[in-house]
C-alpha cells in the first residue's frame, strides 16, 4: 500500500515542493480523489535495506577533532569490505570547520540511496546539525550502541553523528558498526514520522 503525504493547504503547490517531493519518492496526485496530494503509489520501494553484513558505500566526514577517528573508521570499514567516500577533511588543520565537509557527506548520501553517511567532530552536535541541513538526510547522534540502533531501527536515520571526544576509538567504531549493521523497523508508526518530516521539506521548498 502507498505513503500518501497531504499538504498543508496554506503553502500551496509550487515547482520546486513537487521537485524536493519527488526527491523523496513522492508523486503529486492530479486525480480528483487526490488533488494536491503527494503520494509514494503501491509500486514505490525504499532503497535497498541495510542489512547486517551487507557491503554499504559509506560517506565519511570530520573536522580537526574528528579527523584521527575518521582515518580509523575509514581503515576499519574499508577491512569489513564496505566502500569508503571520504568528504575530507584530507589533511589535519586545527583551525577548520566541520560544515562544508559534513554538508557534502550529506548530500552525497542523499544523492546515493542506500548509502550511509558518518560524521565525526569532538562532539558531534555541530556535525549533526550541518548533515541535518541537507533535505533528506535524517542525521542520529550517536552516544551508545542503543542510540546508534536506535537511529536505524526507528529514525531510519541515512547519517550517524559521532564525537571523537566522548569515546574512545573502539567505542566510536562500534557505534558506527552497529548503525551500519542495523536495519530501520518498517514498523509504520516510525514510517508515519519519517513521511511527515519529508512533508515538511517538501513543503518549505
Ligand atoms: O564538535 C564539534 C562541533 O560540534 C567540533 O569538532 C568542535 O567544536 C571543535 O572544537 P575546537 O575548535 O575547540 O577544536
Amino acid at each position: 500500500m502507498g505513503v500518501e503525504v497531504v499538504l498543508r493547504t496554506d503553502v500551496g503547490v509550487e515547482g520546486g515542493q513537487v521537485d524536493s517531493a519527488a526527491r523523496h519518492g513522492y508523486t503529486l496526485g492530479t486525480g480528483a480523489d487526490a488533488p494536491g496530494r503527494f503520494s509514494r503509489g503501491p509500486t514505490w520501494q525504499p532503497p535497498p535495506d541495510v542489512r547486517n553484513n551487507a557491503r554499504m558505500r559509506i560517506h565519511v566526514a570530520a573536522d580537526h577533532a574528528g579527523f584521527e577517528l575518521k582515518a580509523a573508521l575509514v581503515d576499519h570499514l574499508r577491512d569489513a569490505g564496505h566502500e569508503v567516500v571520504d568528504h575530507g577533511a584530507h589533511a589535519y588543520d586545527s583551525q577548520d570547520d566541520y560544515p562544508p565537509m559534513c554538508l557534502a557527506a550529506g548530500e552525497a548520501v542523499v544523492a546515493d540511496p542506500g548509502s550511509l553517511g558518518v560524521v565525526i567532530g569532538g562532539s558531534g552536535n555541530g556535525e549533526q546539525i550541518a548533515a541535518n541541513k541537507v533535505d533528506g538526510v535524517r542525521a542520529a547522534l550517536a552516544w551508545n550502541l542503543d542510540t546508534a540502533r536506535l537511529g536505524r531501527q526507528h529514525n531510519d536515520a541515512n547519517v550517524i553523528a559521532v564525537g571523537a571526544r566522548q569515546h574512545t576509538v573502539a567505542e566510536a567504531l562500534s557505534f558506527v558498526d552497529a548503525f551500519v549493521a542495523e536495519p530501520f523497523s518498517g514498523d509504520p508508526r516510525h514510517q508515519r514520522r519519517i513521511d511527515l518530516l519529508a512533508q515538511y521539506e517538501a513543503s518549505r521548498s
